[in-house]
């Protein structure tokens, strides 16, 4: 019954899109059903660029404004992947206008998921560090894959960085101060039954049962009234989003001084040349 409810929509990287004369959406076909589907597609391992959010934000945004939609699966597209977090490149050898840049798309998407009115289901079919496992933490609810390599959790102090405190505040919502606080100063990143003990995730299910699980699950939260389970959530939320809309400008100086220090960029681009040597 619940297959009932879903339509695709797919988001990726500006130069995979389709030409303009085939829309991203169908909204006709959408129309009727009222959940769509948004599945990371940046291959190989759906890190967030500054093309990717930006698409992201226009994507909610039109779902946001078609009041027909009450309900979006966010997904990946990259087998065994959920996202690699924010795209390093954009935060390495780059100048202070391009990291305002980035940013702003990153604290923009972070805004618009957080403080969606639609419910967000994160069916998480692949490992999903730092600002992958951030964007699972904006939606409503988790449904996390049971393979032990796919590990979530916010890792930046292993890239020598440190989570903003939004992305910190958005744990520390979800799995309370103290596991927050441990997972952040060690980086960790959680198996799935771990990340189900520490309520990291709300549910751990076979591979091949993560997309209707999620369906199942978006079927009970659409069977509450709209319009109270919106403020609700606003209730809940907005005392953290506004912490970051009262200092978005300060915010973004915060993010350039830090990621143009030397030291900083040493460290990111020695993770980089990691991760690029791991196959050599
Ligand atoms: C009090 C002071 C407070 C100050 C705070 C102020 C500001 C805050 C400042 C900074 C905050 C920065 C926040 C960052 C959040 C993030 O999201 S950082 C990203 C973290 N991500 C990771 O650590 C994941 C890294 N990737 C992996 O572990 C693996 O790639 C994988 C996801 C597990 C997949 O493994 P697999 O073996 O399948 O693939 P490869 O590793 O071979 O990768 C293929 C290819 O992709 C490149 N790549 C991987 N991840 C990224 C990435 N995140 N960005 C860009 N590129 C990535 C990899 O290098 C390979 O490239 P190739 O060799 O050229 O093919």
């Amino acid at each position: 019954m619940a297959q009932d409810l879903v339509d695709g929509l797919l988001i990726k990287a500006r130069s995979h899109l389709p030409p303009p004369s085939e829309p991203l959406g169908k909204l006709s076909k959408r129309d009727r059903k009222g959940v769509a589907v948004i599945k990371l597609k940046n291959p190989p391992v759906n890190s967030l660029s500054l093309e990717v959010l930006t698409e992201f934000v226009i994507s909610l945004e039109k779902l946001e404004n078609d009041k027909t939609f009450r309900g979006v699966i966010v997904t990946s597209d990259c087998p065994g992947i959920f996202s690699a977090g924010l795209d390093l490149t954009e935060m390495c050898g780059k100048s202070q206008a391009h990291y305002a840049e980035f940013w702003r798309a990153v604290q923009e998407l972070w805004l618009r998921l957080y403080l969606s009115n639609l419910v967000l289901i994160a069916a998480i079919n692949g490992v999903s560090p730092a600002g992958g496992c951030l964007i699972s933490l904006t939606c409503d609810y988790r449904v996390l894959a049971d393979n032990p390599k796919y590990n979530i959790g916010l890792n930046e102090t292993l890239l020598g960085v440190v989570a903003p405190s939004w992305f910190k505040d958005t744990l520390v919502n979800t799995v309370g101060h103290r596991t927050a606080e441990r997972a952040l100063q060690l980086g960790l990143l959680f198996p799935p039954a771990e990340a189900l003990r520490v309520g990291m995730v709300d549910q751990v299910v076979p591979e091949d049962q993560v997309h209707s699980t999620a369906l199942s699950v978006m079927a009970q939260w659409l069977a509450v009234p709209d319009h109270a389970r919106q403020l609700t959530k606003s209730l809940m939320r907005k005392p953290t989003a506004d912490r970051l809309v009262k200092q978005r400008d300060a915010d973004i100086q915060y993010f350039l001084q830090f990621v143009s220090r030397d030291s900083i960029q040493k460290s990111l681009r020695m993770y980089l040349d990691k991760l690029r040597q791991k196959k050599g």
